[in-house]
Order: structure tokens, then C-alpha cells, then sequence
């Protein structure tokens, strides 16, 4: 692998990308700030939230894909406010009807308000009843091994474990988990939710995590283009490391300078 790891690209359902940063649009000051941080992060997918975005639902209101064409980016509809399947699959095949045909959804079950956690139960069905209606799915879960094994068992083209409540901004709370998953799985894992700064998305891919897709840490930053390229710059260097590999943690130290042949 060469230092610029031109050859080493993130593929999900067949399609293939550059970025491993995948980017939410919520939080924004404007529309205006919306387009520039996400130029900033080079991102090349963008999840939009459709039961509070406009992506076509509403002519008298500012379409957001009017600042992040489809032509440019891969968007990625989500199901952000669901609480149950049938909601959640609803959603989803309105983003399809409103996007031409587009079948890359993310989908998540929430359980309830206060922690944004999955419902895991109701998240495997509307994955199941998704990808029988052809949807691509991507897939909010929690950071539980066995459930993302089911979800991948379904049929998911991508795994997507958070690594600390939604908008919480606490980074990766459970690495050995996420460690896990990512050794267990053939499709792609992305953290998704919880990462709040720069470092918490290396870790993420210094786990060997395929890539992570946030929103609040850079909407929510004081300059969010800022953070924006902070973050680029942070899974860029998590992925090297990943592939570099790690030296062993040793608990005593070793010279760093060879002891033998000391000169007196
Ligand atoms: C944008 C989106 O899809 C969120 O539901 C996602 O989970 C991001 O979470 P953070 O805002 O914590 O990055």
C-alpha cells in the first residue's frame, strides 16, 4: 500500500468511494454553512434526515439537494425520527419515490427520545422487510456483535455500530465491541453516532472500522468547516495506522537506542 493509499477505497453495494467520512446535514447555522463544511470534509456520501429535510417533499421550501447535488454526492435518505417499522419503511420508500429510483437508504429504529438508542427488535424487521423490497440497506444498530451478525444474515450492506449515543458526542464507549464486529463482519462497519472530536474518529478507524459517518461533532463545532477538515484529515490518518499496523503495547519501557555496544 502506498503512503497515499490511492488504491485502498471504501465499497458499498458495488459502488465505490474515495472518502471513508460519511456526513449528516442537521445542526447547520444555513444552508450555505451546510455545503461549505461538507466540501470541507470531502465527503463523498451525505445522509439527510427525510422526515426534516426537504429533498422534494415540499416546492414552497428550499430543497437542500439544490446545495448538494446527486450528481456530486451519493445521498443517503434516512429514517431519523422513526420509532417503528412501519414508519421507518415508509420513509424509506418515500425518499425512493422522491429520488428516482435511489435504493441506498439509512435506516434506524429509535427506542425512545431520550437515548436515541436502536430498537433492535424493530430495526431487524424493517431491515428484513427493506431489503426484500430491494433497498440497499445501510443499518443504525447498537455496538452488540450478535445483532450486527444478524443484520448482516439479512441482507445489510453496510453495519453501522454507534460508538456512543446520538449527538452525545462521547466518542467510542465500547472499542473492544467495535473491534469485534469489524473482525466478525464481510460487509462494511462504519461507526455511526457519538464521535465528538477528531481523535474519537481515528480510534474508530484504528480499529479497523471501514469508515464513520457523523454529523453533530462538526455541525456543532465552533467552526464547523474547520472541524470538517480536521475530521478528513483524522480518518485519513486512523485508516494509515490501521494498515501500518499497530507496534505491541508494551506495560515497561524499551530503549528506544540499542543497549548493546555501548561506548562506556
Ligand atoms: C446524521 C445521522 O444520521 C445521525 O442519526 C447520526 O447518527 C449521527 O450522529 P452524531 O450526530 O452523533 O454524529
Amino acid at each position: 500500500m502506498s503512503s497515499s493509499s490511492s488504491t485502498d477505497s471504501l465499497v458499498i453495494a458495488g459502488r465505490t468511494y474515495r472518502s471513508r467520512l460519511l456526513v449528516g446535514t442537521g445542526k447547520y447555522k444555513d444552508m450555505d454553512e451546510t455545503a461549505r463544511a461538507i466540501d470541507a470534509s470531502g465527503a463523498e456520501i451525505v445522509t439527510i434526515a427525510v422526515r426534516r429535510t426537504n429533498i422534494g417533499q415540499n416546492n414552497d421550501e428550499p430543497n437542500i439537494l439544490d446545495v448538494l447535488p446527486p450528481e456530486r454526492y451519493t445521498i443517503l435518505p434516512n429514517t431519523a425520527g422513526c420509532y417503528d417499522v412501519d414508519t421507518a419503511v415508509r420513509t424509506c420508500r418515500l425518499a425512493r419515490e422522491l429520488l428516482d429510483g435511489h435504493n441506498l437508504v439509512k435506516l434506524e429504529v429509535l427506542g425512545d427520545e431520550k437515548t436515541l438508542f436502536p430498537d433492535v427488535m424493530a430495526t431487524l424487521k424493517a431491515a428484513e422487510i427493506l431489503v426484500k423490497d430491494d433497498f440497499q440497506v445501510m443499518v443504525y444498530t447498537n455496538d452488540d456483535p450478535i445483532v450486527a451478525r444478524e443484520l448482516e444474515a439479512l441482507g445489510c450492506v453496510a453495519v453501522m455500530p454507534l460508538a456512543a449515543p446520538i449527538g452525545s458526542g462521547l466518542g467510542i464507549r465500547n472499542p473492544l465491541n467495535i473491534r469485534t464486529i469489524v473482525e466478525n463482519a464481510k460487509v462494511p462497519i462504519l461507526v455511526d453516532a457519538g464521535v465528538g472530536t477528531a481523535s474519537d474518529a481515528a480510534v474508530a478507524m484504528e480499529l479497523g472500522c471501514d469508515g464513520v459517518l457523523m454529523n453533530t461533532a462538526i455541525a456543532a463545532a465552533k467552526n464547523p468547516v474547520l472541524m470538517a477538515s480536521a475530521m478528513r484529515k483524522a480518518i485519513e490518518a486512523g485508516r494509515e495506522a490501521f494498515l501500518a499496523g499497530r507496534m505491541p503495547a508494551k506495560r515497561f519501557a524499551s530503549a528506544s537506542s540499542p543497549i548493546e555496544g555501548l561506548f562506556f
